[in-house]
């Protein structure tokens, strides 16, 4: 069973609940825009590829639900305040408001087109929303492969391990995954020895989430705490043989910087520390050429009880009962609680950034050149012509 975070079809958008998984897998529908909205800030759906395809598509269901105007022009405002409140959802993941950008420029051309009536601008809309769908899943295939051959190269044959952080799998993208797409190109290839993954505090997307689906793919992995990832490269990297850190990105500067999940920052500096391979693995739609560096990048900030409660089924003796999903205190009460969602790992810490057409690495100058690849994003170029390669 290929594991679904986001099933979609015209008129109907169900999302995987990720704040039941790992042990319970329930779909939740989503029926409009407010919907899409409260799902994406609850974290029920998350990552930055599939917060971007759910806001896209939440709309769109709601438009194939609705009766709308015949007018093109009205139904094009509409759509655009509708997309301008999605992005207000969640503000670090770039994905969302490049795919905002993106639908707003479709919607704006089919209603200023004469021959358009309003359904007609609606068809523009919900088709370039399902196309983000199928595109996120070959973009994931694409890193996945070159992200794969980038490491097996560098390692000069053999099997590898690696380390990931937070989840960047088909929970977090329409399927397959950016960072656990290269994982899983390198088990499809046998040069997987074994995954690493981290806990990811405090919302614990690597022990609920890429745990659960390196599990459910039978790939040989092992889970850490966070606070573990230094003396796992000092003490298994060599007989592990270690090869890479690789994480997702929420959004890549123009001179590399990353945002993601927080924790990447200090695995880049650790990573630095042991001779270890730092890779960030992201679809262009998650290079932003219009942020300078990483210190112009909004950082979201997360209610306080993510850290301070944790929420499960309880343990009766052997068997999880799910029938008691608790809530339960784990730091001391009136403590003062600092939560940032994301960190930015500088560009220096950096090796390479992983992107469905080719590996970027840094120039002879030590810096990026993403420009070269985010010219390709509107070309179709061979991989064969972007940098790194
Ligand atoms: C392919 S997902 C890339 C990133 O979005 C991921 O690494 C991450 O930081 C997710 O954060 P989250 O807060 O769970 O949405």
């Amino acid at each position: 069973m290929v594991l679904e975070a986001i099933r979609y079809q015209p008129r109907s958008l169900e999302i995987l609940n990720q704040l039941k998984l790992p042990h319970q897998t329930a779909y939740d529908e989503v029926k409009d825009s407010k919907d899409g909205w409260h799902a994406i800030k609850d974290m029920r759906t998350r990552g930055a590829p599939a917060i971007a395809i759910v806001a896209a598509l939440s709309l769109a269901v709601e438009l194939q639900n609705n009766r709308v105007s015949e007018n093109a022009e009205e139904v094009g405002a509409f759509i655009v305040e509708k997309l301008d409140y999605l992005v207000t959802s969640r503000p670090t993941a770039v994905n969302l408001a490049d795919a905002a950008r993106k639908l707003k420029k479709i919607v704006e051309t089919a209603s200023k087109s004469s021959d358009n009536n309003g359904q007609a601008v609606v068809k523009a809309y919900c088709d370039a929303a399902a196309q983000m769908l199928i595109s996120d899943v070959s973009d994931n295939q694409g890193i996945g492969k070159y992200g794969a051959e980038w490491i097996e190269k560098q390692a000069g044959g053999g099997q590898v391990s690696v380390l990931t952080h937070c989840n960047t799998g088909s929970l977090a993208t329409a399927g397959y995954g950016t960072a656990l797409g290269v994982i899983r190109s390198l088990h499809a290839n046998g040069k997987l020895k074994q995954a690493f993954c981290t806990e990811t505090r405090p919302y614990n997307q690597g022990s609920r989430l890429t745990a659960f689906e390196l599990v459910h793919d039978n790939i040989p992995a092992t889970l850490i705490t966070d606070s573990m990832a230094s003396a796992l490269l000092r003490l298994k990297g060599p007989s592990e043989h270690i090869a890479a850190i690789v994480v997702g990105a929420d959004r890549v500067a123009a001179n590399g910087d990353t945002a993601n999940k927080i924790g990447t920052y200090q695995l880049a500096i650790t990573a630095k520390h042991h001779g270890v391979k730092f890779l960030v693995a992201a679809p262009r739609t998650t290079i932003d050429l219009q942020t300078r560096s990483g210190e112009d990048i909004t950082i979201e900030e997360r209610p306080g009880k993510e850290m301070t409660f944790i929420k499960g089924p309880r343990f009766d003796g052997v068997d999880v009962d799910l029938s008691h999903s608790e809530t339960v205190s784990i730091a001391a009460k009136g403590i003062d609680v600092w939560n940032p969602s994301f960190d930015v790992t500088p560009a220096e810490l950096i090796d390479g950034i992983i992107t469905e057409i080719g590996v970027v690495e840094k120039g002879k100058d030590g810096k990026f050149d993403l420009t070269m690849a985010m010219e390709a994003h509107n070309e179709s170029v061979k991989p064969s012509t972007v940098g790194g390669l």
